[in-house]
């Protein structure tokens, strides 16, 4: 079976996490660290481990159940960090190896085409002696000479270009695929960091001026064919005058000569064409914000700061095009005056020539022929130049975009797995492989990947037990235990210094990728207990969310080390005791299901968004209205113009948010997930949908895990248990009375809610005018 090396481009150099104090959560217990770093305390990295337990490589955050003994003989020796590249010619000669007969066919095609056209010149030259009488040569049979290479070299231009465009087309795709596949299986955070634009300019106009190296270059007078003719046609020339060959090869020299200088010069021409593309780059970033935003645009009158931008990053993108027709313009018209100056030569010194006998009309009427192709093809291959300079651009920009952010690997080896499983293989799915018979790594990868723990056991865990989300402080090693002694021993200045130090370091922390500098959490210590609903409520900004997302994997920490050294625990996250890293990514999201609080829908019917919930099954139209039914939803979907079959729109906007909601929860509960997610779930529901959804979502957490974050505190009073989050750590932990009579922060939280409430009571009656008048109004206008 072929393999996917894009799916797991980063297993080329499994980079190590740079020691990052504040991105350590969740990271691991200290017995574990040597576990799964066993060799660390003898300073030698290796995938060697004595007996169960985990292994790991360097810093590679898939943990692996290391059982397996022939792992042992695994050479890990430290790699040095590779660049990777996500278009290389290495690729590119692999996707081309696959369609070898097709490459075949268009060389002897090409070689076919070519020597038709550069015969035509020959039979000019005899053509033009016989008129003149100067050559005995019937003419009919010279004509049909001539009519035999006319007849040849379209049919050798057909079967040349159509198995040309065939083999890119084939290769683009894949390329396409695997681009896309790559993007797909970054961390997170290299999400965070690029805007939607600028990804699918990737992989439309960055890709699509790469398409055009072949796409663009298979006509006569360009690419590959120009080249055959521009040399087959010098040697021609030396073939049949030495002198006059010289004389037409100014072009020629003139190509090579610009040819050299756009390489050597390449840094400039390249940052031209760069520049040309990542301002296109942005326009279609630009369309795509503000377009997908549109009802904020209007809301806040932003058409003309909207317009203010575009207007920006067109002029600069006309700024770009202009430089480029410079350097386009300047290459194309030393080539014109290089060319005037070989047709003036050639006709002086082939007219005084022939003058003096010493060479045949014929012959030079051929070399005037040549001369015309030679232009054609050198002209061709000065634009062949151009359109390599954008590709290369365009490469530059697509793998230095892939090559700064990480794969998220726990997801790509879960992903690569799934895929490969499948019976009978999609052609869609077929275009995401590429063979690579070398890639060690890659199958040393695969097997950590069977190491993982099974997915039954995934589901079976969650099924089972506990979530806990540990910060475990100060299990000392011997590096702590030295540094509190030596805080100890110093001035109160030091102490304070060595007590801040010991914090940074055993504390549990967590920053956002992007903004490592900004703790979001610290300290944190939540057990979900199996089966029972758990409530988060906290301020905005507390990190409810972030919670969230770590229990999803969105984010994951690394272990976090110093030095090389392992540190003692800094907290993790388990089920059932299991570290969650122990898990694919794609297993874990089959146990988890998440209500945002903005759910986000895709852009096809109402049913097929529900059915999303088990996106690799074939769902039956049964199921999902009994889901929908469970969420409330089936009344207003039926009400729908098309039912089910209704379009939501992009980002479900054709419906309301509340609606959204109940179409998100309808595919959670198709879900049936064991972990339930509720992140303000039901924050866009009136009064009386959220009291029927709720009853739905009651039913749906019996026997489930659930956490529920809500603002509203009213919806979480029969939770079974009750975390306030505060500054990144949970501040109190009980049920709602418990809390009450603790008179903490979540009493003061309820009082203020409460505060809130008597006041809308007693303002009730102000309301309801206002909310009459309201009424009457629309009752008019009906
Ligand atoms: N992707 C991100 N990158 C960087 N910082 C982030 C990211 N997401 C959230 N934050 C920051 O993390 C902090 C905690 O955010 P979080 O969404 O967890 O809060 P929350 O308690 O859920 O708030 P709310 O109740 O308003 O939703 C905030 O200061 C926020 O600015």
């Amino acid at each position: 079976m072929a393999a996917l090396p894009l799916l797991l481009p980063h297993s080329l150099h499994h980079r190590r996490q740079l020691p990052n104090h504040r991105n350590v959560f969740p990271t691991l217990s200290s017995p574990q660290l040597l576990r799964l770093h066993p060799t660390l305390t003898c300073k030698k990295r290796s995938f060697t481990t004595t007996g169960a337990g985990y292994i790991t490589g360097p810093a590679s955050d898939a943990i692996i159940a290391a059982d397996d003994p022939k792992i042992e003989e695994v050479d890990t020796g430290p790699e040095p960090v590779q660049r990777f590249n996500a278009i290389s010619l290495g690729l590119l000669l692999r996707l081309l190896s696959r369609h070898k007969l097709r490459v075949a066919a268009s060389i002897v095609s090409l070689v076919c085409c070519t020597t038709c056209t550069l015969s035509m010149p020959i039979l000019s030259g005899r053509f033009f002696e016989v008129l003149i009488g100067a050559r005995s040569e019937p003419l009919w049979q010279l004509l049909s000479k001539v009519g035999v290479l006319y007849t040849l070299e379209p049919i050798f231009t057909v079967i040349f270009v159509v198995n040309m465009n065939t083999i890119w087309e084939k290769v683009m795709s894949s390329l396409r695929a695997q681009i896309f596949g790559s993007v797909l299986i970054h961390k997170v955070e290299f999400f965070d960091k690029y805007k939607v634009g600028e990804l699918t300019a990737l992989l439309t106009s960055d890709l699509g001026s790469f398409k055009n190296i072949v796409s663009e270059n298979i006509s006569r007078d360009r690419g590959f064919r120009a080249l055959t003719e521009a040399s087959y046609s010098t040697l021609s020339k030396s073939y049949w005058d030495n002198v006059l060959a010289v004389c037409a090869c100014p072009p020629t020299c003139t190509n090579s000569g610009c040819t050299y200088a756009c390489t050597v010069y390449k840094r400039s021409t390249v940052k031209v064409f760069k520049a040309y593309g990542s301002t296109q780059a942005s326009i279609a970033d630009c369309v795509t914000e503000t377009f997908s935003a549109i009802r904020t645009v209007r809301s806040f009158g932003g058409e003309k700061r909207q317009m203010l931008t575009f207007g920006n990053q067109v002029l600069a993108y006309q700024s770009s095009g202009i430089k480029l027709g410079f350097f386009k313009s300047i290459n194309e018209s030393i080539t014109r005056v290089a060319v005037y100056v070989s047709l003036l030569a050639l006709y002086i010194l082939g007219g005084s020539k022939v003058q003096a006998g010493e060479l045949s009309v014929g012959t030079v009427a051929s070399f005037i022929g040549y001369t015309f192709t030679l232009t054609f093809a050198v002209q061709g291959l000065v634009n062949t130049v151009g359109d390599l300079r954008g590709a290369f651009a365009a490469t530059e920009r697509i793998n230095s975009v892939l090559s700064e952010s990480e794969v998220d690997q726990a997801l790509a080896h879960g992903l690569e797995k799934d895929i490969r499983q499948e019976v009978g293989m999609d052609d869609s799915l077929k275009m995401f492989f590429i063979s690579d018979p070398n890639d060690k790594r890659r199958s040393q990868n695969m097997r950590y990947m069977s190491s993982l723990t099974a997915a039954s056991s995934v589901r079976s865990l969650a099924q089972s037990g506990d979530i806990c989300l540990e910060a475990s402080y100060l299990r000392c090693s011997a590096a702590c235990f030295l540094i509190s002694l030596l805080a100890l021993k110093c001035s109160i200045r030091y102490h304070e210094f060595f007590a801040g130090y010991v914090e940074v370091l055993f504390s549990v922390h967590f920053s956002y990728p992007l903004r490592s500098d900004v703790e979001v959490l610290s300290g944190l210590d939540l057990t979900l207990k199996y089966g029972s609903v758990t409530a988060l409520v906290g301020s905005s900004g507390a990190g409810k969310s972030t919670i969230v997302q770590l229990l999803a994997r969105f984010y994951e920490a690394s272990i976090y080390e110093l030095f090389l050294l392992p540190l003692p625990t800094q907290g993790r996250i388990t089920v059932a005791g299991e570290d969650l890293r122990t898990f694919d990514k794609s297993e874990w999201a089959r146990v988890v299901s998440i209500v945002n609080q903005e759910p986000v829908l895709f852009s096809v019917s109402v049913g097929e968004n529900i059915a999303y919930g088990l996106p690799d099954e074939n769902v039956s139209r049964d199921d999902v209205i009994a889901a929908a039914k469970a969420a409330n939803a089936h009344d207003f979907i039926v009400s729908l113009p098309e039912g089910y079959d209704t379009l939501v729109g992009e980002r479900g906007g054709l419906l309301s948010g509340g609606q959204r909601q109940r179409v998100a929860i309808a595919r959670a509960l198709l879900k049936n997930a064991p972990i339930l997610i509720l992140d303000e779930a039901t924050s866009a529901l009136d009064t009386v949908s959220e009291r029927l959804v709720q009853d739905a979502l009651n039913h749906l957490m019996k026997g489930r895990t659930t956490l529920v974050i809500a603002h509203r505190l009213s919806t979480v009073q029969n939770a079974d248990q009750i975390a306030l989050c505060s500054e990144g750590k949970i501040a109190e932990l009980g049920s709602h009375s418990e809390l009450l009579a603790r008179k903490g922060q979540y009493a003061s939280l309820v009082g203020t809610q409460r505060l809130a409430f008597d006041y809308l009571l007693s303002h009730g009656s102000r309301f309801q005018e206002v909310w009459g008048y309201a009424d009457r109004e629309h009752a008019k206008l009906q």
